[in-house]
This record gives structure tokens, C-alpha cells and sequence, in this order.
């Protein structure tokens, strides 16, 4: 559904400044028929700006990629019409009604009135706005604001479709609707979908795959719970007497994999490839030492930990607002 190869973006800086923006560094991806695949990365890892050229609004200013069957740079109408794409803000004029929208999106994508009418009922019953067809979209929740953007960005039957963001500004039980929703659609409709977000959790509770971008590159890639595994490990907390502690450590960096020791009073912190296993055999080495130990946890590892693991920040410290950027302009 989607092979891109070398994919870059730079934007020039206005101003006395001058200089480049690079955005995106030349990204390659591969998303299959079917899929429903995050894309993880902090505030202005570059999500929007991918998205943006994969979806033919932004011109790559390097590399080549086939989306959804066509040539984005030599059939971006051919892109256009076999994808949907629902981005940040939405689009949806505040005093028309919802059935309006959704009628007016069918006929921009060429559909029939009476097809747009049809295929309009029919996303509005699947997302839960069956009945609000007569209503302002102003008057909308933000949650069923969102669903009215998914349901224009399907109008035309995609087979594929990007979501930029889909769940910001949304409370939790929004959320968790949204994200339902969103797999349903997946399980019903075999859209492929390829979702921006920079929410741990949306991540790791809808994607099969996530590909994890950081400052334009592609960190990381996988099942979430692969990417855990792999990429950090489980967390191991021991407490012990503060005098045993230098022996306790030593027994525990001869654990099969263990890393990122520290070691503060009797407090013993490690990862492990798998803390299950780990910890009866260092329970048995400690007791056969006559190591007590007060407490022991094993943490299974989070995205944070695996984004922590890969580029040395955390993903909520790197979420923090940024700077003010300079003026920059859209032409590269
Ligand atoms: N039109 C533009 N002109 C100049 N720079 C831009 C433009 N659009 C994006 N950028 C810059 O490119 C970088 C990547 O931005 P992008 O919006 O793709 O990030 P993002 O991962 O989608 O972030 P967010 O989660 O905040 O939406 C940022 O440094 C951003 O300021």
C-alpha cells in the first residue's frame, strides 16, 4: 500500500537567519494492505511533514514513493482519488450541517448525490452520528467532531487512509471511542490505515506495527510489545540491606543480559531481557549468599523506555512545547 525509498524534506528559513529546516531525512517505509500502522515521534519529529508528502499536499525535496498503487511523483490525481486523508484540524465549515458535509465530500470526489447520500448514511451509522445529520457541525463534541473528519476522509472508499493526530484535544473517554472506532473500521472495512500520533498509549493500544521517527529518521520499528523486548528489556527494582548492596549488584550483573545498572544505597535498578526467568535465579543466588531482600519489582518495559533506550530522551520530555521557531516559508 505504501513503499516509500529516501524520502526527505528541507524548508528554507525566512528572515536574516536563513539556513534550512531538514524535517525529514530520508525516511523509507513499507506498510502492507491491511495494516494499521503508528506513527510514533515527538513534536516536530517530522509526522506531519511525511504525512503531508505521502498524501500529495507537500512536494518531497528528495527520494520516491508509491502510494497506494501510484507514483506520488508522477500520479499524485492517481493518489489523491484511491486515498483518504484526515488531517489535525479537520475541514468541516462551522454552520454547515453534518449531512451537508458529508454529501458535499462525496460530490467533491466525483460520487453521485445519490451515492454520496448512501455512502454518507452508511459511515455515519458505523461512527455513531446516525441522527445528527440535521445538526451544525459547530454544535458537535470534539469526539464526534473527529468521527465527522473520518467519515469525509472515507466518503470515497479508500483503501487506504492517513490520520494525522486522529485523538489530540479529545478526553479520555472520546479517546477510547475514537480508537474503537478506528478498528473497527479496520476489521470491517480492510482499510489500511496509517495513523500519526505522538500519544504512547494511542500507539501502543491501536497499532500492529509502529514505526517511531525522531528528528526526520527512523529510530525504531515493530510490534509494540516487540519493540519493548527488544529494544529494553523489563525493569528490575531490589531493595536490600545498603551494606549487601555491592554484593547483591555483583550477583545481579551476572544475569544473563542485564544492563543499565544503578546502584544507590540499597536500592539495586537493572534491566533484563525477560524478568520472569531472571528473577527466581537471582533470588536463589542472593539466598544462597544469605541476601535478604526487602522488596523486588519487575516492570515491563513502556514506548517511553524503548524511545528513552534509542535516542537517550524521553518521549514525554521531548513532547514538552518547543521553542518558538523562526519564520520559515513552505517552498523549499
Ligand atoms: N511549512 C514549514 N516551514 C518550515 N518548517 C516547517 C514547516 N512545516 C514543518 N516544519 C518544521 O519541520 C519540523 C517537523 O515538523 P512536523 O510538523 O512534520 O512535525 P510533527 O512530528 O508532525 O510534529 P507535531 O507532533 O507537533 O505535529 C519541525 O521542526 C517544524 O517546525
Amino acid at each position: 500500500m505504501i513503499t516509500a525509498r529516501g524520502l526527505e524534506r528541507r524548508f528554507r528559513r525566512k528572515g536574516r537567519a536563513g539556513g534550512e529546516v531538514h524535517a525529514v531525512r530520508g525516511v523509507d517505509l513499507d506498510v502492507e494492505e491491511g495494516e494499521l500502522v503508528g506513527f510514533l515521534g515527538p513534536n516536530g519529529a517530522g509526522k506531519t511533514t511525511t504525512l503531508r508528502m505521502l498524501t500529495t499536499l507537500l512536494k518531497p525535496t528528495a527520494g520516491t514513493a508509491t502510494v497506494g498503487g501510484h507514483d506520488l511523483l508522477t500520479d499524485a490525481a492517481g493518489v489523491r482519488r484511491n486515498i483518504g486523508y484526515v488531517a489535525q484540524g479537520g475541514g468541516t465549515a462551522p454552520e454547515s450541517r453534518v449531512g451537508e458535509e458529508l454529501e458535499l465530500q462525496g460530490r467533491l470526489y466525483r460520487m453521485s448525490k445519490a451515492d454520496a447520500i448512501a455512502r454518507g448514511k452508511v459511515l455515519a451509522d458505523q461512527l455513531d452520528l446516525a441522527g445528527l445529520e440535521q445538526r451544525a457541525t459547530k454544535t458537535l463534541s470534539g469526539g464526534q467532531r473527529r468521527k465527522l473528519d473520518i467519515a469525509m476522509g472515507l466518503i470515497h472508499s479508500p483503501g487506504l487512509v492517513f490520520l494525522d493526530e486522529p485523538s489530540t484535544g479529545l478526553d479520555p473517554q472520546s479517546r477510547a471511542n475514537l480508537w474503537e472506532h478506528i478498528r473497527r473500521l479496520r476489521a470491517e472495512q480492510g482499510v489500511t490505515i496509517f495513523l500519526t500520533t505522538h500519544y504512547l498509549d494511542e500507539a501502543d493500544a491501536l497499532a500492529d506495527r509502529l514505526i517511531v521517527i525522531d528528528d526526520g529518521r527512523i529510530v525504531a520499528e515493530g510490534h509494540p510489545d516487540a519493540l519493548k523486548e527488544q529494544v529494553s528489556g523489563d525493569g528490575v527494582a531490589i531493595e536490600v540491606d545498603p551494606r549487601s548492596a555491592a554484593a547483591a549488584a555483583d550477583l545481579a550483573r551476572q544475569l544473563p543480559g542485564a544492563h543499565e545498572f544503578s546502584v544507590r544505597e540499597g536500592s539495586i535498578r537493572f534491566r533484563v531481557p525477560r524478568g520472569d526467568t531472571a528473577m527466581p535465579e537471582l533470588l536463589r543466588a542472593l539466598d544462597a549468599k544469605d541476601i535478604a531482600t526487602a522488596a523486588m519489582q519487575v516492570t515491563r518495559p513502556t514506548l517511553d523506555d524503548v524511545f528513552l533506550t534509542l535516542t537517550g530522551r524521553s518521549l514525554r520530555e521531548a513532547e514538552q512545547p518547543a521553542a518558538a521557531e523562526p519564520e520559515v516559508s513552505d517552498a523549499a
